[in-house]
């Protein structure tokens, strides 16, 4: 297993955000999270990926435990997220972006970089290579010289998706990869998704879009109110009881419009 969560616990004040949840991410697979508004998804996402330490339960991650580890160690561990609004730096170039990322496998170190060493231009020359690499495999190549800011939302997705892959993980987290996407670039997402597993990457996505959880997901949990209430395939899912009773008990238009 490639990520193991046990009894993973966060509270805000009373309220538990996430309650002793369980999930396990089997490698090479695509985990979809779903749940209705406020099931704590992006709670347990934050917890995986160190934004918040968990008020319980351990995280494990390729055997080692990780739990309460910070974001810059998750990342050198190979656990990479996207959010859920792109966080891009908006007055950078695309390039100046994705090179960020690259940044966490850099091996020249600031003194390196002050006095350009030659250990230091050749790191540069290679972070450059990747970045344009990963933006190329995102299909963003030709958007290298923008300005990150002046890009419409689904490219400003693709190139934090490029980010997130310039860091080498072995895990991505993808927070709402489909959100505010129409059709087309949704199947074009997923279709995006299905290649990262192909290079090696294991997937776990947050994702309301329920056509593309059903059409992408080896495995889906199912959140609600903070805890676990189901985990198993996209069919499995689709007919649990507990399920269907949260989506319609939460009165949002998400599990009917979208199904
Ligand atoms: N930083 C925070 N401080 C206080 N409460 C929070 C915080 N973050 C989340 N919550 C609360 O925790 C619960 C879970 O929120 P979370 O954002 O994880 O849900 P979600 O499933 O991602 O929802 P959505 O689908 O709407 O994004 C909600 O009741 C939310 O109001």
């Amino acid at each position: 297993m490639l990520l193991q969560v046990r009894g993973l616990g966060k509270t805000f004040g009373g309220l538990d955000a996430v309650k002793d949840v369980d999930v396990d991410v089997p490698e090479g697979q695509i985990t979809a999270i779903i749940g209705p508004n406020g099931a704590g998804k992006s709670t347990l996402f934050n917890l995986l990926a160190g934004f918040y330490a968990p008020t319980s339960g351990t995280v494990t991650f390729e055997g080692k435990d990780i739990t309460g580890m910070k974001p810059h160690r998750t990342v050198r561990e190979g656990i990479a997220r996207t959010f859920q609004t792109t966080q891009l730096f908006e007055n950078s170039t695309v390039l100046d972006n994705v090179l960020a990322g690259c940044v966490v496998r850099s091996t020249s170190n600031a003194l390196d970089a002050v006095f350009h060493t030659p250990r230091h231009r050749r790191d540069e020359r290679a972070s450059r290579a990747k970045a344009m690499e990963e933006l190329e495999f995102v299909g963003a190549a030709h958007l290298a010289d923008q300005v990150a800011s002046n890009l419409p939302q689904e490219a400003q997705k693709r190139v934090s998706m490029a980010l997130a892959l310039a860091t080498e993980p072995r895990l991505l987290l993808l927070d709402e990869p489909a959100a505010g996407t129409n059709d087309e670039e949704t199947a074009a997402f997923g279709d995006l998704i299905r290649q990262m597993v192909a290079r090696g990457i294991t997937v776990c996505l947050v994702e309301h879009k329920m056509s593309m959880v059903m059409n992408l997901a080896d495995q889906i949990v199912v959140l609600d109110h903070g805890q676990r209430i189901a985990a198993g395939t996209p069919e499995q899912i689709k007919s649990d009881p507990l399920v269907i009773e949260a989506y319609l008990g939460a009165n949002n238009d998400q599990a009917g419009a979208q199904s």
